[in-house]
């Protein structure tokens, strides 16, 4: 028999290069599931910082992190100093279409700020204490706030492709299995080792959000739910979707929880939106798949109107911190 080789293995058209060479998976220190207990140290993480610190002349107030295809966020950056995550020691690199791989500084409307254009993902490889390193980086190098953004299926029925979901809350469905960010030896000088959650995603934030929708006049399609995370790389099955619909959950996506944890672990204040880019599919009868095409088309639809939600909302949480310190 003829041996096999990687054209034989779907349709070779559809074989597309990974975008970077896939990081080697982390297995020092763990459980054999992925699940890690080692950790960079403090100091590791501050010298990143202190590299980062010497490339920028402000230290950055609000950190951002851009969602698949959401990369033009960090546009509105003026004095823009983009540093490629391959420059940055001990730094992962993004390895999905979709995510730049480059730490932007600079300002928006005067304010300072640093934006992730691309994230780490648990389906690429990375332990989730990995995914969330740059969270506690951002945090050494003083910002206060995090804003996250990320590209999410809607499971809510009353959603639609392009709406704004303003998230209220989670659900750490990897965390009912034990895999967390926090996962391992906790370092006090972070926080504590067992954080509230309850009150994540901060409610002034939310407020001054809605308001903003409204100003743009886009609150017909801004939302407000609850976002959860799954491992991937695979869209959900039907099954799947119909179950986390039970639970009450109204957006599905492959990020941001982890960030968020590792976010309020050290008392960063925060806000996050999913761009629902699908539909999920919770019926055998509807015909369409997700894709991963869809989704960055959906971004690059809605990055103006994100790009205005965005920048605003650095402008009124800046005003609204500097009157409640
Ligand atoms: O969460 P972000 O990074 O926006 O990306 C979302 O979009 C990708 C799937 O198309 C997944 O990576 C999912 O998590
Ligand atoms: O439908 C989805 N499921 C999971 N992640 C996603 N990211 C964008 N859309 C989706």
């Amino acid at each position: 028999m003829a041996p096999i080789n990687a054209n034989d293995i779907n349709d070779a058209k559809a074989f597309v290069p990974a975008k970077k060479a896939l990081p080697e998976v982390d297995t020092e220190g763990s459980n054999g599931n992925g699940i890690t207990s080692k950790g960079y140290s403090y100091e590791t993480l501050l010298e990143i910082a202190n590299f980062l610190l010497s490339r920028v002349s402000d230290k950055p107030h609000i950190g951002i992190i851009c969602g698949s295809g959401m990369g033009s966020l960090a546009e509105t950056i003026s004095d823009a100093v983009k540093i490629s995550y391959e420059d940055i020691p001990n730094f992962p690199v993004s390895t999905v279409e979709g995510h730049h791989g480059q730490l932007v500084f600079g300002k928006i409307c005067g304010v300072p700020v640093v934006a992730m254009q691309g994230r780490f993902h648990y389906f690429e490889g990375y332990p989730l204490w990995k995914c969330c390193l740059p969270v506690r980086v951002m945090k050494l190098i003083g910002i206060k706030t995090l804003i996250v953004t990320n590209a999410a299926g809607g499971l809510n029925p009353n959603y639609k492709v392009g709406d704004i979901m303003i998230v209220k809350d989670h659900i750490n469905m990897m965390g009912f299995s034990g895999n967390n960010p926090l996962h391992g030896p906790n370092d006090e000088r972070f926080g504590p080792r067992f954080p509230p959650m309850s009150k994540a995603y901060n409610l002034e934030y939310r407020k001054i959000a809605k308001e903003i929708a409204k100003e743009l006049n886009i609150d017909d399609i801004v939302r407000e739910g609850v976002y959860t995370c799954l491992g991937g790389p695979n869209f959900e099955t039907v099954a799947e979707l119909n179950m986390l619909k039970m639970v009450g959950v109204d957006s599905v996506g492959m990020s941001t929880v982890h960030e968020v944890i590792t976010a309020r672990h050290c008392d960063l204040k925060v806000f996050a939106l999913s761009l629902i880019t699908n539909e999920c599919v919770t019926s055998y009868d509807i015909i369409g798949e997700a894709n991963h095409e869809e989704v960055l088309d959906v971004g690059r639809m809605r990055q103006d109107v994100l790009r205005q939600f965005v920048s605003r909302l650095v402008d009124r949480i800046t005003q609204l911190d500097a009157n409640n310190p």
